[in-house]
């Protein structure tokens, strides 16, 4: 079948897009591989499918897959679905409620182009991290290949375990990127944050995402970084975060409250392919 798509990016963490609202499109683990491969497909970070919502109040359903399954939550993604529903005169609301499987988030499109996404409040309770831990404190050991590192473990709908680094650009984020990933403690599996702090509102920061490796930006990373920042004494809200795709704000008021995250959404170019 052919199948239109539309290439988006947010901060270099890139997406295919597919509008399952006006054409019939159903995910199969082989056609997330084949249109993630940047050799043999289109070559995507995850692949973004909007569906009509099922959710009264909602406006849309919004799913997230990494080349190998489904995930719970992309915040790059969820600006990048903002601008794409507008684009594609699916809606002329500025702020949209969107259906994730971490439940419903709201993207709002700025009048200077960025987007603002509440992204809900962060999950802490190791249990629905999923973290295997018997507290939910802060910082905590994790023994990663013999090496004992601090993390903080947060949910922003999916897992991280943010880590502090001296400099993002010597930190070890190829080598224990993928250990974290795979760590036991984690039975869903991590993204990995390296996260350096410039001063109390600006980090720089590296995620190796699970599933895709390290990309240029990861924006539930950013989320959590932040949270684990300011839950461990080394940053206050608002944070801006620097990514190598580029730069994000994040705001957070602490436990029980959203995570709000604003940053750009761009369309790259629109595609068709033939798929089995
Ligand atoms: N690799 C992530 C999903 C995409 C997250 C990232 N692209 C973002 O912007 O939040 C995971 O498996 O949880």
């Amino acid at each position: 079948m052919k199948l239109r798509f539309t290439k988006m990016q947010g901060l270099g963490n890139d997406f295919v897009v597919i509008d399952a609202v006006r054409q019939p499109f159903e995910m199969t683990p082989e056609r997330a591989r084949f249109l993630a491969d940047r050799r043999f497909g289109v070559g995507c970070d995850q692949i973004l499918i909007v569906e009509p919502s099922r959710l009264p109040g909602v406006d849309f359903r919004y799913r997230i897959f990494n080349l190998d399954g489904e995930v719970e939550q992309c915040g790059n993604g969820s600006r990048c679905f903002a601008r794409y529903v507008r684009d594609k005169g699916l809606t002329d609301k500025d702020e949209i409620r969107v259906e994730t499987l971490a439940g419903v988030i709201s993207p709002r499109l700025g009048a200077d182009g960025l987007v603002t996404v509440d992204m809900g409040a962060p999950v802490l309770d190791p249990a629905r991290i999923p973290f295997i831990s018997d507290t939910d404190a802060p910082a905590q050991l994790l023994d990663v290949a013999g090496e004992t590192i601090t993390i903080g473990a947060v949910s922003m709908g999916n897992p991280h375990a943010v880590q502090v680094v001296a400099d993002v650009d010597t930190a070890p984020v190829a080598t224990q990127g993928p250990l974290i990933e795979h760590h036991p403690r984690f039975p869903a599996r991590v993204n990995a944050g390296f996260m350096q702090v410039v001063d109390r509102h600006t980090i720089r920061l590296r995620v190796f995402e699970r599933a895709a490796g390290e990309t240029l930006a990861c924006g539930t990373g950013a989320c959590a970084a932040v949270v684990s920042g300011i839950r461990r004494g080394l940053l206050d809200s608002p944070v801006r975060v620097h990514a190598r795709g580029g730069e994000l704000s994040i705001a957070w008021a602490g436990p029980g409250q959203p995570v709000l995250m604003t940053g750009p959404a761009v369309t790259v170019f629109e595609g068709e392919i033939e798929i089995d």
